[in-house]
């Protein structure tokens, strides 16, 4: 937390200082209150008129500090969540491929949505009007000290008690911050997941259990806020009794007072107020104190974010010249191997076909070559170089892939293709005319800038792989992984693309393939099976 108010200091800054000041004219309000019943009790009424001109000066002042102040409160909530959310982003792309893939989509959905709302409700609402409130007590006190000193007193008895009443419920409210925060994680994730399933859930008449598991996820998104809340408010019902008992204790207390003649009659109002300003302010800072404890379980999770597979290394790999080198390499998820000890050589220039029984471990293969998957034993070199001792970007740098499951980006097929990269008119157009994509293209009515809409739901099987394959020859990569990349296209515009690529004599392609005919194995160099372990 104290990361983030640094970053935006100097709003943060402005705040307080704004927050103080209205809070400062609270105070500075209830003498002159005070003033207004000293004048009365000397039958004034000039001198009453005087000091209400000026109360409403005053209070005119408070109501522009507080606006101010809640105006920029607002500017820097928005500073603030903005650089929680950057600081999510960064973490998660410096994640490797291991790490971003252990937790749920929904997951991180949550933490840019979800855990934000709860931060600026449980962390930098309360933490700016916990700064005014200790403004407030401040000022009161000070204020105070003109009256009478068995009222500062009584005011630092008051501190000393409401400070201490949070943390009697310190670790609860702790716990149950870090509940909702998991439980709400949890919870958006099964949303997100619902959400993707609906066409599924209809084809098959099961629309009732989306609406049934949709209302329990609602609850269980919920459930531990209000937990969480129920529990503060009651923490906070405690605090609010103790702080009315310690107004009423005051009243008597200046009340006493005046009876022995050491305070003007006008103290009554306006001391009651101060101490009550005390009190108020005291009771404001215990409850942020605890939204705060709620708020850490967010914070903590945040900042455990896990980097630690980010590639330290800066070693440039050098541009492919020769061969890839896999020797004796093995692979498991977990307890399930996958890949045994399997060796294979991919030289410059040829072209390769994977083939295999669905499981075996071809699509696992292609990871471990593009650097996701740095958990196997063996070897692989690119020429002389041992992959493992490069971050996987560098390798990405030199290989081009094209996954068994195409994921498209709801915006235009040219933004599909390039990725916000900088080609010219004349690449794109190879690229599209490489992946036989022309034809469909100049159909539409807005050709390359068409929406595909939500991972291409708007397109057809087809045309999202050869969009896939168009992205991956137009960064014109040397070494070009496909996975089961033209298995959704009809045998015309497959043959079309593959002998694109196998004509390319720049091209080291490795293409993974369920079920290839003998003339079509007849075109590649040399054909790898792998079998299930
Ligand atoms: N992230 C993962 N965690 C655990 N097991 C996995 C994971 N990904 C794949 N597997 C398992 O590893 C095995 C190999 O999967 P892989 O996707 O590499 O096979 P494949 O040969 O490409 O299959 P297909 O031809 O059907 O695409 C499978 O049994 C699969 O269930």
């Amino acid at each position: 937390m104290d990361y983030y108010l640094k970053k935006q200091k100097f709003l943060c800054i402005i705040v307080c200082v704004f927050q103080a000041l209205s809070f400062t004219m609270n105070a500075c309000i209830q003498f002159l209150l005070m003033k207004i019943f000293d004048s009365a009790a000397q039958m004034n009424f000039n001198l009453v008129l005087f000091w209400c001109c000026i109360d409403i000066f005053g209070w005119g002042l408070y109501l522009l500090f507080s606006v101010l102040a809640d105006r920029i409160q607002a500017k820097a909530i928005w500073a603030l969540n903005n650089d929680v959310r950057k600081n999510i982003y960064d973490s998660i792309l410096r994640q490797n491929y291991k790490q971003y893939h252990k937790n749920d989509i929904g997951e991180y959905l949550s933490w840019v949505t979800n855990d934000i709302k709860q931060i600026e409700q449980l962390a930098w609402i309360p933490f700016f009007s916990g700064v005014g409130r200790v403004t407030q007590v401040i000022v009161s006190i000070i204020s105070l000290a003109f009256l009478h000193w068995s009222l500062v007193l009584f005011a630092l008895l008051s501190a000393f008690l409401m400070w201490s009443i949070p943390n009697l419920f310190h670790k609860k409210i702790e716990k149950l911050g870090k509940n909702c925060s998991q439980e709400q994680s949890v919870a958006i994730s099964q949303l997100k997941d619902l959400f993707l399933g609906m066409d599924t859930l209809k084809t098959f008449g099961r629309g009732e259990k989306f609406l049934g598991k949709s209302e329990s996820i609602s609850d269980n998104i919920e459930r531990p806020n209000y937990i969480l809340n129920a529990t503060k408010a009651n923490t906070e019902g405690i605090v609010g009794f103790v702080n009315v008992t310690l107004q009423v204790v005051s009243m008597l207390l200046i009340v006493l007072l005046v009876m022995q003649g050491k305070v003007m009659l006008g103290v009554l109002a306006s001391g009651t107020n101060l101490i009550g300003g005390v009190s108020n302010g005291l009771s404001g800072i215990s409850n942020t104190r605890l939204s705060l404890i709620a708020a850490r379980p967010y914070f903590e999770k945040l900042s455990n974010l896990n980097t630690d597979g980010e590639h330290k290394s800066n070693k440039i790999l050098s541009t492919f010249k020769k061969k890839i080198s896999v020797t004796n390499v093995s692979f498991n998820y977990r307890e399930k191997t996958v890949l045994k000890n399997i060796s294979f050589v991919f030289e410059k220039g040829k072209k390769y076909a994977l083939i295999g029984p669905s499981g075996c471990g071809k699509s696992t293969f292609l990871k471990i070559l593009l650097g996701w998957l740095p958990d196997y034993t063996g070897n692989i070199y690119f020429d002389d170089t041992d992959i493992r001792i490069v971050a996987p970007e560098q390798i990405q740098q030199q290989i081009g892939y094209v996954d068994q499951n195409v994921f498209l980006f709801n915006t235009t097929i040219r933004e599909n293709i390039t990725l916000g990269g900088r080609f010219t008119e004349e690449q794109i157009k190879k690229a599209v005319k490489d992946s036989a994509l022309e034809y469909d293209i100049s159909s539409m009515p807005n050709g390359m800038d068409t929406i595909v809409g939500e991972n291409g739901n708007k397109i057809s099987g087809g045309q999202k792989q050869r969009i896939a394959i168009a992205r991956a020859l137009i960064y014109n990569r040397s070494i070009l992984l496909i996975d089961e990349g033209t298995s959704a296209l009809d045998e015309k515009n497959a043959e079309r693309i593959e002998k694109c690529l196998l004509e390319n004599p720049r091209l080291t392609l490795i293409l993974v393939s369920h079920h290839l005919t003998e003339a079509r194995k007849r075109q590649f160099d040399e054909v790898y099976k792998l079998d299930t372990p």
